[in-house]
Parts: structure tokens; C-alpha cells; sequence
């Protein structure tokens, strides 16, 4: 039975840069969206730059608040005030962008995945150690890493800190945000394999941002489409070639619609 993890209701958010011309109708970088993400499902959201997605994401996990709508993640109403969003936060964790600057690079990759621990007081060092070591030996670094800088990694392996540090407080849900585009076409797989394995063996929910429709369609159960802000269409990757599309999403995957 599908269960709803994520429920985006009627969601919108503008940064208030109206200008004089536009004073009346405020520039929405999200305007009126409502999805819902499952429980264990990879749910992707594409668009153009500038769609959106980002802004959607950071209300998804609560790091900014919406101007109007709803957004509720397992179970909590996110635009509660009661709700604390720091509990929540080690249920929804985020990949970021560009492992190059979401890593600290004065701090050794076991620090890096150890800090959730350290911030929460959770266990002793001896145990942060081997917590530590367990997650990187499930993201394939080995143990040598442990006392070494970012700038001694390569980018896969960034990424591979990057989601170690992500998954280090037990999450249920993790959102990723391009987290495999700056790397080179092998190391992406590799990335994307380890995550779909990391959802398996962790029952994890993936939501995936991305501009890659390639990703989308090997990695994705159902993509959200989103341009200016808005949400044009959900579909299902397993029929997207036979299920009707909105305009917009048949323009923005001619190529793969052609193959
Ligand atoms: N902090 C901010 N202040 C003002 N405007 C912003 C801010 N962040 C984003 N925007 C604007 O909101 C709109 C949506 O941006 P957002 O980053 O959510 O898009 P995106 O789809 O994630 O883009 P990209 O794929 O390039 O990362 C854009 O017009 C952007 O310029």
C-alpha cells in the first residue's frame, strides 16, 4: 500500500524581490505546488534552473518556511511552530550540490561523519569511531580515510563522505540535490548504485533533484516536473513512454521520447 512520507499541499514561497513593475503579484520561486513522495519510493524533481527545485527542497526539509500551504513529513506538520525541527532533522537528512563545499576542509573525513554524533552527544568517542568506520566500510572508503582531508579525495570519494555524514544519525528520508552531476559518467553510476543499494539495505526514501534526465529515468520511480515554479505534471518512469505527458515535460524529454 503506498504511504505517503513527504505531503506537499499547495506549497508556495517567494523571496520578496518584487519589484516596482510587479508589486501587485510577488515573483513566486515556488507557486501552489502539492505532491506526495512514499514511503521506500526514489522520487525525483527536474526543471529547469531557477524552477525551483532547491526552494522546494529547503521547505521540504524545513529549512525554510513556505509562504503558504502545507507540508507534512512523516506524520509532523512541518508549518507547525510546535513542531521541533531539530528531531526532525536527523529523520530527513540532505546531500548537497557540491561535496567540494559542503565538507569542511579543515576537518579529516572522520570528523566530517561524526559530527551529527558529537552535535546530538550521542555515545562515547570509542563508539563515534566505530560507528563511523562501520558507515564508511557500507560507502566503500576504507578505513585509511578516516584521518584524511578532503583535499585529499577525489570527487566520488567526496560524495561518498558526503552521503556517509548524511546517513551517520539513521535517517528515514534523504534528499539529494544534483549529488552525482559534477562527477564524470563511471563515477556517477558507481554513486547512484551505492545509493540504490543504501535504500535497500537502510529503507531509505530518496528524493532526487537533478537536471539530469538520464538519472531520472534509470534512478527515479515517479518525477516531479516543475517549471517557473509551478508543477506541471507527476509521472511514472516505468510507463512514461506510453502514459499521455503535459507539453512542457514532452518538450523537456524530446531526446528520450525519440530513442
Ligand atoms: N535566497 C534567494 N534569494 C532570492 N531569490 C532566490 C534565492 N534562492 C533562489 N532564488 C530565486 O528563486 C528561483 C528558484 O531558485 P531555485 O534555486 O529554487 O531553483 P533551482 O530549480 O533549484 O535551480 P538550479 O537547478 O539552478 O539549482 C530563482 O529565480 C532564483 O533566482
Amino acid at each position: 500500500m503506498r504511504q505517503p512520507i513527504i505531503e506537499v499541499e499547495n506549497v508556495s514561497k517567494s523571496y520578496g524581490q518584487n519589484s516596482w513593475f510587479s508589486r501587485n503579484k510577488p515573483e513566486y520561486a515556488v507557486d501552489g505546488v502539492t505532491l506526495a513522495v512514499n514511503r521506500g519510493e526514489t522520487f525525483g524533481i527536474v526543471g529547469e534552473s531557477g524552477s525551483g527545485k532547491t526552494t522546494l527542497a529547503h521547505m521540504i526539509l524545513g529549512i525554510l518556511r513556505p509562504d503558504n500551504g502545507r507540508i507534512k513529513v512523516l506524520e509532523h506538520e512541518l508549518t507547525d511552530s510546535k513542531v521541533n525541527l531539530s528531531d526532525m532533522s536527523n529523520k530527513i537528512q540532505f546531500v548537497f550540490q557540491d561535496p567540494h563545499g559542503s565538507l569542511n576542509p579543515k576537518k579529516t573525513v572522520g570528523w566530517s561523519i561524526e559530527e551529527a554524533l558529537h552535535i546530538h552527544n550521542v555515545g562515547d568517542s570509542a563508539k563515534r569511531k566505530e560507528a563511523t568506520l562501520a558507515l564508511m566500510d557500507r560507502v566503500s572508503l576504507s578505513e585509511s580515510y578516516y584521518d584524511r582531508y578532503p583535499h585529499q579525495l577525489s570527487g566520488g570519494q567526496r560524495q561518498r563522505v558526503a552521503i556517509a555524514s548524511a546517513l551517520i544519525m539513521n535517517p528515514e528520508i534523504l534528499v539529494i540535490d544534483e549529488g552525482v552531476s559534477a562527477l564524470d559518467v563511471s563515477i556517477q553510476a558507481s554513486i547512484l548504485n551505492l545509493l540504490n543499494e543504501l535504500k535497500k539495505s537502510m529503507n531509505l526514501t530518496l528524493v532526487f533533484i537533478t537536471h539530469d534526465l538520464n538519472v531520472v529515468q534509470y534512478f527515479c520511480d515517479r518525477v516531479a516536473v516543475i517549471k517557473d515554479g509551478q508543477l506541471k505534471e507527476i509521472f511514472n518512469v516505468d510507463t512514461f513512454h506510453t502514459d499521455p505527458h503535459d507539453s512542457y515535460t514532452t518538450h523537456l524529454f524530446q531526446s528520450i521520447l525519440e530513442d
